[in-house]
């Protein structure tokens, strides 16, 4: 039992150093972070290390040492040899291109991140669960569609709905505007805002464009050459 007066559990408690070495040259990771927040963006230039210590956190890629603990959970810590995979982490990661499949109907996109085997869904498959996300998306005009017959937005809510239809426990997203053009990525870091608060889902987003922290973050962690940096003035 938790003891009385006890400090509220962070929602991200992040320690990861890891060294990244591609030929001659050598990325070196080595930050941690600790926020009560929900909605926290990671902030910095190209080359910061945002997409590396992502994956790090969702379990892509083994840090060499640290700890990640997300809503409670401890994913990983290496002083107790715990290294959850990323289908135990239960965190969904939406690629700053979207990943989406593109023999895929958006419908079969979706129900692919529900289906265990390697077997593609059928085109008329159905489910509840996708139901729902496709209905909460207003994606049910385009269902049938493949990406590449659909907008940039509409990929951006299937990509985000397949994201979120096996109920993950956090929701871990790279760049999710960058592909889109300024009046779209207005209107839908709005609508993100308003489902994270609907969902109270813990959500680390990472960034470099300063529109993104002052509409998102509740909380900001700015990274600079795989370090936490303080914030620029
Ligand atoms: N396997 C690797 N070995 C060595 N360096 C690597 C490796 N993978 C990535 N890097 C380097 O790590 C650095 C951080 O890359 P990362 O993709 O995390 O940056 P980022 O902050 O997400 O940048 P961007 O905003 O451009 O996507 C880059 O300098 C990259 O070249």
């Amino acid at each position: 039992m938790a003891p009385v007066n006890a400090a509220p559990q962070p929602v991200w408690d992040i320690a990861l150093r890891k060294r990244l070495r591609q030929g001659d040259s050598v990325f070196q990771i080595d930050l941690a972070f600790l926020s009560h927040a929900r909605r926290v963006v990671l902030f910095g230039p190209s080359g910061a290390g945002k997409t590396q210590t992502l994956r790090l956190v969702a379990g892509i890629a083994a840090p060499d040492a640290g700890r990640v603990a997300v809503a409670g959970r401890t994913l990983f810590d290496s002083a107790q040899g715990l290294n959850l995979s990323p289908q135990q982490r239960r965190l969904a990661y939406m690629f700053q291109d979207y990943a989406l499949f593109p023999h895929l109907t958006v419908r079969q996109n979706l129900a692919f991140a529900l289906s265990r085997g390697l077997r593609n869904p059928p085109r008329g498959v159905r489910s509840d669960a996708v139901d729902h996300w496709i209905d909460r998306f207003d994606l049910g005009g385009v269902a049938g569609h493949y990406p590449h017959q659909i907008s940039g937005g509409q990929r951006q809510r299937t990509a985000l709905a397949r994201a979120l239809v096996s109920q993950p426990a956090a929701l871990l997203l790279d760049e999710p505007f960058a592909a889109l053009d300024k009046g779209l990525r207005e209107r839908l870091r709005d609508e993100l805002k308003a489902l994270q608060t609907t969902l109270q889902l813990p959500m680390l987003v990472i960034t470099h464009d300063d529109d993104d922290v002052r509409a998102l973050a509740e909380d900001v962690v700015c990274l600079d050459a795989g370090r936490v940096a303080a914030p620029a003035r």
